[in-house]
């Protein structure tokens, strides 16, 4: 069953179109990431869910109930749309302790004393603030916060959870621990949820799918690993994961076994056909999957090296490939300027 169901989605905003048509499904207990570049809708969309915008076309049904319709002309206020928000900057209370602060939704609804304290402790201890609900916003890391933050929204008991950036306040080395955390709390509670974010490592590390957004449109909607092992179109596969792009010189491009021309040499890949190439040809090969070969050896190619730095667990090394630049990883220095590099045949990604 799905919580989230959003067809034909159309914003304008100072004469421009912002979301163009979109379509979008969130399975119940499902959680997906909103990734794409600047502009192209992803707080748009959140905000138009939440009915903070409210959108010029299409419909939006929460747990089946349609909150936004505009050929009916419906527009469900936001605090009427069972929906829980959590902020970038956790928007949190500073004169009213943690446990206030989670009460705070409750007590608007006018629920009972005794039913409000149980289900504060129940969300705190939840989600491993047990111990703090006597403190003030001000007496906790930015971690706890965004915590702080996550049980209120948890204990309102919303049908979808909608995280605008939930993370990007936390420094760099509480991030990485945060968003494995994130993942485990809404699956613990088997909440379905929205976030948007700028970093495609925490899009992939807490969703489930991965919506990614072009001007406004949805380009790619999938499971982390098929979006980076599978991505349906050039911008899909250069938006994530920053990998080598090479022109190609087609050979046989007829298939989904395709044959093309790298530096001379015949390479074999897997085609996807990308209307908007118009006759181009691209070769995709993420760092990962480039290393040295041996000359004469199947789907190898000539680099020249260029240059070498030194990451700690790794050397990043650059090599010239026709006109393209190209980088790998390997674990140690490189001693010859003149190089093979190898690609297996399933990791190289084709687009025409
Ligand atoms: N009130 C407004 N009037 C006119 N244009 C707007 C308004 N609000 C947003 N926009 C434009 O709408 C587009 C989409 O904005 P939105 O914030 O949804 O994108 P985003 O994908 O969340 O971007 P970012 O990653 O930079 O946060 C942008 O080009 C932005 O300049």
């Amino acid at each position: 069953m799905s919580t989230l169901n959003i067809e034909n989605l159309g914003k304008v905003l100072g004469g421009n179109t912002i979301l163009d048509g979109l379509n979008l499904t969130v399975e119940t207990g499902e959680i997906v990431a909103l990734l794409g570049p600047s502009g192209s809708g992803k707080t748009t969309l959140l905000r138009c869910i939440s009915g903070l915008e409210t959108p010029d076309a299409g419909r939006i049904s929460i747990d089946g109930r349609p909150v936004y319709d505009a050929e009916t002309r419906t527009n469900v206020p936001p605090e009427q749309r069972q929906l829980g928000l959590v902020f970038q900057s956790y928007a949190l209370w500073p004169h009213k302790t943690v446990a206030q602060n989670v009460a705070f939704g409750l007590e608007q609804r006018r629920e009972g004393r005794a039913d409000i304290s149980r289900k504060v402790s129940d969300v705190l201890e939840q989600i491993g603030l047990g111990a703090l609900g006597a403190r003030y916003p001000g007496q906790l890391s930015g971690g706890q916060q965004q915590r702080v933050s996550l049980a209120r929204a948890f204990v309102t008991e919303p049908v979808l959870l909608l995280l605008d950036e939930p993370l990007s306040n936390l420094d760099a080395k509480l991030r990485e621990h945060a968003r494995a955390w994130l993942r485990e709390a809404l699956k613990a509670s088997g909440k379905t949820a929205i976030f948007v974010t700028h970093d495609q490592s925490e899009a992939m590390a807490i969703s489930d799918r991965v919506a990614i957004l072009r001007g406004g449109k949805l380009a790619q909607y999938a499971p982390p690993e098929q979006v980076y092992d599978q991505p349906n179109s050039l911008f899909v596969a250069d938006f994530i994961g920053n990998p080598n792009i090479m022109e190609a010189q087609p050979v046989n491009v007829g298939g989904p076994g395709v044959q093309v021309q790298v530096n001379g040499a015949t390479l074999e890949g897997v085609g996807v056909h990308d209307p908007e190439l118009a006759g181009k040809v691209r070769a995709v090969i993420r760092q990962e999957h480039l290393e040295l070969g041996q000359p004469g050896a199947a789907n190898t190619f000539p680099a020249r090296h260029v240059n070498s730095v030194f990451l700690g667990a790794v050397w990043e090394h650059w090599v010239e490939v026709g006109g393209d630049r190209l980088r790998f990883h390997s674990p140690q220095r490189l001693t010859s300027a003149e190089l093979t590099m190898h690609v297996p045949r399933e990791k190289l990604l084709v687009f025409h």
